[in-house]
């Protein structure tokens, strides 16, 4: 039975109602003047309580969005009701009809007469609710009767409607939980007289239930209890021997009350609740008829396993490799459908549900969420055709109609399998779905790759050259290769390249050359703190740097010139460049060019982590350096870590530079083909490459214009296998407005963000963290990897929070120095000596006081 109370709030005014409250003793109800506002609200407040909408100002079309977006119910004028039920397939229980006149009551009594389905609908008066039932003869099958107060709303008067089954419409200005001194309607008198009680003991009986509604126990409740319940927001109930029993005030055990309803008499109330501690039972089992079983016990399960898992067990090892979880879904899904017999399709579908579960628990959604989730879908009003996608339709043999459409869609592709982004829309999507999808591809764990590269980075380091060698011929097939390194001046032969190559690699080393210049301390700091006590900064290129250029799923010539080009400007002595070789011993010309300008002294044959230790320690032919810097693949950021963590290496690093990433975020304007090449340019560096797209309002037929654009491009590339690697972990996250855009982004500080916006350099004051941004339409981020002058070895996986990118900076350190004149250290010598004497170090204080006593005497 539905809840005696509804209370009216203002959609906008927030701080004026606490929804919690009133999803405790009812549902909401709220006048919208556009769909929306209402559907804002709905996405907002629907996980928590039924949403009813007066939706006389919204217009039929769009009344059915409400619906459609989860309204409970919708009001409408007697009008307006029937002409939407003529016109849409409305469920009629969802509607409510304002019945204000005789000739409203004419009207609707008419059209039900003729509508066998419609005797459903509900009625909502202002005045004469209770005459409603003579007119309509309800409650039945659903139609119910509500009453729709305004602010000189009394208790007496609500009480007296609920007696008669009318559902009381309450202002929140004129609603309180529990009894006030101004005579506000209070839930928990409303409620307790709504309660048929028990003819013996008086009180109320009381059904206990979890947030799925699985029964915890029996209980009874007085109108005290119910109201201590309501205060305190727990479950507080009425011992038939002890009085006031507060749910685990003795064992720990409490619950957080979530709602109150009745079953279909009132003569039992209905207390759903979070049980926390051990279980509802004093036996210490979840419910007095037993332990949990089913999907219960395993979410249980789950839940307390990803808090601590035993280590080593096969539950611990899927919470840590989502991959696996992944394969493993795809592989049950596959054997539900292969499944025959009763017994094979139950066990295939529980294994199904016991991985996707595992998923879900994993990012923090419960089995209530997906119930919701149902319901919701249940809401809808107009339902999606449910073809399935081409990709798996043709792997089952299944042939699909083309709905016939009157907008102009964009021409399906004509290969199978389609390369798409999967889309997600914030406004319905629980925020722990999208901080899951924001995540990066999942890696191999540090652990595994730290084991993969400590034996080699020790092997280097005890058999130098030779060691290098052996994993250059494994890894990079180079077995011809007898020298690690090539050395400067560099011949001619090596340099051979097109004129257009040269001139490019020109362009691009001239503007890497003028921004980081321009990045140069020109003269220290100084600063006089005090007369006599001057202080100040300069800066000292580091002597000797070790710069990698990776090497393995492309050569990237232009890495070595934002490596190079920096170290030149900064001052650097020794410039060391690291490249993996090709099959033949060789490498790229473009690369010796590149060393060439940028006066390098030599070049390391080798990648991985043998290149990084070689140049951390030194070998007989290859130069230890003070730091290294450079992106690379795991196995190099690994290296990276675990050599500058050895004290004895005496070596810095960058920062984790790891697989290429970006993040765009478009609005209406932004051309489809523009957002599109800019996602594929950063996809096509890896498979474990991601890409995010935010798109600020736009609509569904402006988003399969970009899905469209990404497959056909995506289709002419060379490198499209790797593409449809990276595309499968990148996502569109489709959003309201461009604050929400702007926090998604500063949440996931992407390596590269590119701002395809109507007003983008506005948009940049926003920006928070990011490696680099790319603004408006005409600066795609390839610019930015090649030619404008900025950076592009950059932080990624979200490190973007805490690193800058390379620049001049990161090829110099800074010194400080000091100079005091003889007023100088007068003035600061007794706060240095007596925070000196705090601190015991008398020897410090000494060094001053030696001096004041030749100051003084002189
Ligand atoms: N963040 C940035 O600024 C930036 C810039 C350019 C490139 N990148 C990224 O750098 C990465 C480059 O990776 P890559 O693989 O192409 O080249 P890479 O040069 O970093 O790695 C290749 C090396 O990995 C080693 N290796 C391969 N398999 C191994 C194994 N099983 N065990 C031990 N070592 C092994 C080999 O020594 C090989 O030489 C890409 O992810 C790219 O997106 C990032
Ligand atoms: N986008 C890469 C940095 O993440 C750099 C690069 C080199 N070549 C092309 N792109
Ligand atoms: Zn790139």
């Amino acid at each position: 039975m539905a809840s005696p109370l509804v209370i009216a709030v203002q959609p906008r005014a927030k701080s004026e109602y606490n929804i919690q409250d009133i999803a405790r003793v009812g549902n909401v109800f709220i006048k919208a003047s556009n769909a929306s506002e209402a559907i804002d609200f709905i996405n907002a407040n629907s996980a928590l309580l039924d949403v009813y909408v007066d939706a006389t100002d919204i217009g039929a079309a769009d009344a059915v969005e409400v619906l459609n977006a989860g309204a409970s119910k919708i009001f409408l004028t007697t009008k307006q009701l029937i002409s939407l039920t003529d016109e849409n397939e409305v469920p009629s229980t969802r509607l409510v009809a304002y019945v204000s006149s005789d000739e409203d009551s004419t009207e609707l009594r008419n059209w039900l007469a003729n509508a066998p389905e419609s005797q459903n609908v509900g009625v909502c008066s202002t005045t004469n609710a209770a005459g409603l039932f003579e007119k309509f003869g309800f409650p039945k099958d659903g139609g119910q009767v509500y009453k729709s107060f305004g602010d000189n709303v009394t208790e007496e008067a609500v009480i007296e409607e609920a007696a008669h089954g009318v559902v009381a419409i309450v202002p929140s200005s004129q609603f309180s939980i529990t009894p006030t001194a101004d005579g506000k309607v209070s839930a928990s008198n409303v409620l307790a007289s709504r309660a048929v009680p028990d003819a013996n003991t008086g009180l109320i009986a009381t059904l206990v239930v979890d947030e799925r509604g699985v029964s915890l126990g029996f209980v009874w409740s007085s109108k005290e209890s119910l109201k201590e319940a309501l205060k305190t927001g727990t479950g507080v109930y009425q011992s038939r021997k002890r009085g006031l029993w507060y749910k685990g005030q003795t064992s720990g055990d409490t619950q957080e009350l979530l709602s109150i309803g009745f079953d279909c008499d009132a003569d039992c109330m209905v207390f759903k609740v979070k049980q926390l501690g051990r279980g509802f039972c004093h036996l210490g089992t979840n419910t007095c008829f037993g332990k949990y079983r089913g999907l219960s016990s395993l979410q249980k399960t789950l839940q307390s396993r990803k808090e601590s898992a035993p280590p080593g067990s096969y539950t611990a090892r899927l919470f840590n490799d989502p991959k696996l979880v992944e394969a493993k879904i795809m592989e049950e899904a596959e054997e539900l459908c292969q499944a025959t017999t009763k017994s094979e399709i139950a066990a295939e579908a529980a294994d199904l549900i016991y991985f996707a579960l595992t998923r879900c628990v994993a990012a923090g959604v419960s089995l209530e969420d997906i119930e919701r989730n149902l319901d919701m879908k249940n809401l809808k009003v107009k339902r999606r055709k449910g073809d399935a996608k081409t990709r798996w339709a043709e792997k089952v043999g299944l042939t699909t109609e083309k709905a016939p459409d009157s907008t102009p869609a964009p021409v399906p592709a004509p290969k199978s399998d389609r390369i798409e982004m999967k889309r997600i829309h914030t406004s319905n999507t629980p925020v722990s779905v999208i901080k899951d999808a924001l995540q990066r591809p999942s890696q191999k764990s540090n652990e595994a790759i730290v084991e993969l590269v400590k034996p080699i980075i020790a092997d280097v380091r005890s058999n130098g050259d030779a060691g290098v060698l052996k994993y250059t011929h494994k890894f990079e097939k180079a077995t011809s290769l007898t020298s690690p390194v090539i050395k400067a001046p560099f011949p001619e032969h090596l340099m051979q390249l097109s004129s257009d190559t040269i001139k490019a690699i020109d362009v691009s080393f001239e503007n890497i050359r003028k921004f980081h210049s321009a990045q140069k301390d020109d003269k220290p700091l100084i600063v006089e703190t005090m007369p006599g006590v001057v202080c100040s900064r300069f800066s000292r290129p580091i002597e000797r740097v070790g710069l990698y250029i990776p090497g393995g799923t492309a050569v990237l010539p232009s890495t070595a010139l934002m490596l190079g080009v920096p170290a030149m400007v900064a001052g650097c002595k020794r410039i060391v460049f690291a490249s993996p070789p090709r099959s033949d011993g060789s490498i790229s010309p473009e690369i010796v060019y590149a060393a060439h300008k940028c006066g390098a002294e030599s070049i390391v044959l080798a990648g991985g982590a043998q290149a990084v230790a070689a140049m951390a320690y030194g070998t007989e032919s290859i130069t230890k350096v003070d730091k290294i810097l450079g992106p690379g693949n795991q196995f190099v950021t690994a290296a990276k870590m675990m050599v500058s963590n050895d004290t004895s290496a005496g070596v810095s690093i960058d920062m984790p530079a790891g697989p290429s990433e970006v993040l765009v975020i478009a609005d209406k304007k932004a051309n489809p083909a523009f957002v599109a090449s800019d996602l594929l340019s950063q996809a096509e560096h890896g498979v474990d490459s991601q890409v995010i797209l935010i798109a600020v309002d736009l609509d569904d037929k402006e988003l399969a214009a970009i899905d469209e654009e990404v497959h056909q491009q995506a289709n002419a590339l060379p490198r499209v296998d790797i593409v449809r690697g990276s595309i499968e972990h990148s996502v569109t996250f489709v959003v309201k407005t461009l604050e929400e855009a702007m926090n998604l982004s500063n949440e996931y500080a992407p390596e590269h963000l590119i701002l395809q916006l109507e007003n983008a350099e506005e948009v940049v004051p926003l920006v928070e963290n990011a490696g680099s941004v790319f603004i408006g339409q005409w600066t795609p981020e390839s610019v930015g990897d090649y030619s404008a002058g900025v950076n592009h070895s950059l932080p990624t996986y979200g490190y973007a929070k805490q690193y800058s990118g390379v620049n001049l900076g990161s090829f110099v350190k800074h010194i400080t120095s000091s100079n005091l004149s003889p007023e100088g250290l007068l003035n600061v010598s007794s706060a240095v000596m007596q925070l000196a004497a705090v601190e015991g170090l008398d020897a410090h204080k000494r060094a001053v006081s030696i001096r004041m006593d030749v100051i003084n005497k002189s």
